[in-house]
Formats: structure tokens, C-alpha cells, sequence
């Protein structure tokens, strides 16, 4: 994909997220972008994101959904708004309640593939509902509840 992911438009200060962030070398560095009315993004695991050999460690996993769904929560906010992704003031969700159902062993040496639906979406939270993929397989769902990121958390 060519287009700005939206974790690209992260101001640097706040770019050190393991789960996304541009800043952070041993972080994933997930891109997520629309696809339609929905948000994706891949990711190829590492053999030391291993649970069991031949499996992805759910941890991992969760990561992956956390991060989707708080850059999908950004995203959702700017186009609710009318706005431009990136645009000032910056419209910053963190993660208030991450939900995880794992469905089936999820195998190592393949595409993830993450899809997140945009559930609710208000002014100060945002619910988003999101698979994880290999294949045809539906290895795991998740549920991320991003809320307006508090200004304490904000230097
Ligand atoms: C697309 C382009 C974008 C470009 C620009 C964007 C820039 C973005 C930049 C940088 C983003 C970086 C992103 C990285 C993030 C990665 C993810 C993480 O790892 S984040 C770290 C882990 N999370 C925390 O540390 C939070 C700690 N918790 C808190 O600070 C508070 O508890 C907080 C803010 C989450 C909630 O604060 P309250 O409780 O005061 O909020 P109240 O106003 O009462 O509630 C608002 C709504 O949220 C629900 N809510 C609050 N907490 C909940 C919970 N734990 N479970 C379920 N719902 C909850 C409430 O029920 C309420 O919902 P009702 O409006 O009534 O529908």
C-alpha cells in the first residue's frame, strides 16, 4: 500500500508506542489504513513471537489488536468530524478496555491479516471490533474500547 498509514500522521513526541509507534525500533510498527468503511493493517510475525513452535504468542496478538484499534479510533474521530487525518487539534485515543477471544492456533510463516469495524464512535470514546486473519482462518476477535487520551498523559 503507497498511501500514509495512520500511524504516520503520529506527531514524533508521541511516535514511541511498542504496538505502533514509528519512533520505537523494537516496537511492531503495525500500519493501519481504510479500507472502505472498515481498517486493516498485516503483520508477519518473528520466530520470537513464538508461544509454541509452529504458533504466534497471543500476547502478541493482543498487541496487534490494541494498536489497530486505537490508530482505527483516531481515524474514525477525524472522519466523524469532517476532518483531515492529522490535522490540529489532534484527535489522540489510548486504550481503556482491550477484550481478546483466541479462536484458533494461529500459525507462524503467514500474513496476519487485521480487520476492524468501527462499532461506536462518540466525541470521547470510540469502540472498535476487530479479526485477526491467517488465511481463511479467523484465529482470533478482539474488542478495543480508546478513549480521548487523558491530558496527563500528554507532556
Ligand atoms: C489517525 C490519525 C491520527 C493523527 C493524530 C493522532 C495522534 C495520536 C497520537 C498518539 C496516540 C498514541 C496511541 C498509542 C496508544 C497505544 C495503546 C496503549 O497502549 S495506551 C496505554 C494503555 N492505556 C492507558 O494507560 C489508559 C489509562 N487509563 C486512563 O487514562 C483512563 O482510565 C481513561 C482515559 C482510559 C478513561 O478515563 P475516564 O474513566 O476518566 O473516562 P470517562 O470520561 O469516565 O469515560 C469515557 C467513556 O469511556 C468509558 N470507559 C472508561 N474507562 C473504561 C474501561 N476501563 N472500560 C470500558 N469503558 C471505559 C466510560 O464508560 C465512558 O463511556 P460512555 O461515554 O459513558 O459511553
Amino acid at each position: 500500500m503507497s498511501e500514509k498509514a495512520f500511524q504516520d500522521y503520529y506527531p514524533a513526541d508521541l511516535s514511541h508506542c511498542y504496538g505502533c509507534g514509528n519512533n520505537n525500533a523494537h516496537g511492531h510498527q503495525i500500519k493501519s489504513f481504510w479500507d472502505g468503511e472498515e481498517t486493516v493493517a498485516e503483520f508477519n510475525p518473528l520466530p520470537e513471537h513464538t508461544a509454541i513452535p509452529g504458533f504466534v504468542y497471543g500476547g502478541l496478538i493482543a498487541s496487534l489488536i490494541d494498536c489497530h484499534g486505537t490508530g482505527s479510533a483516531s481515524a474514525a474521530a477525524y472522519k466523524a468530524a469532517g476532518r483531515e487525518l492529522g490535522s490540529e487539534p489532534a484527535l489522540r485515543f489510548v486504550t481503556a478496555n482491550l477484550n481478546v477471544d483466541f479462536l484458533a492456533p494461529t500459525p507462524m510463516g503467514q500474513t496476519l491479516k487485521l480487520r476492524g469495524t468501527i462499532t461506536e464512535c462518540k466525541e470521547k470514546k470510540v469502540v472498535v471490533d476487530i479479526t485477526v486473519s491467517a488465511g481463511e482462518t479467523v484465529c482470533a476477535k478482539g474488542r478495543v474500547i480508546a478513549v480521548k487520551m487523558p491530558a496527563s498523559m500528554a507532556s
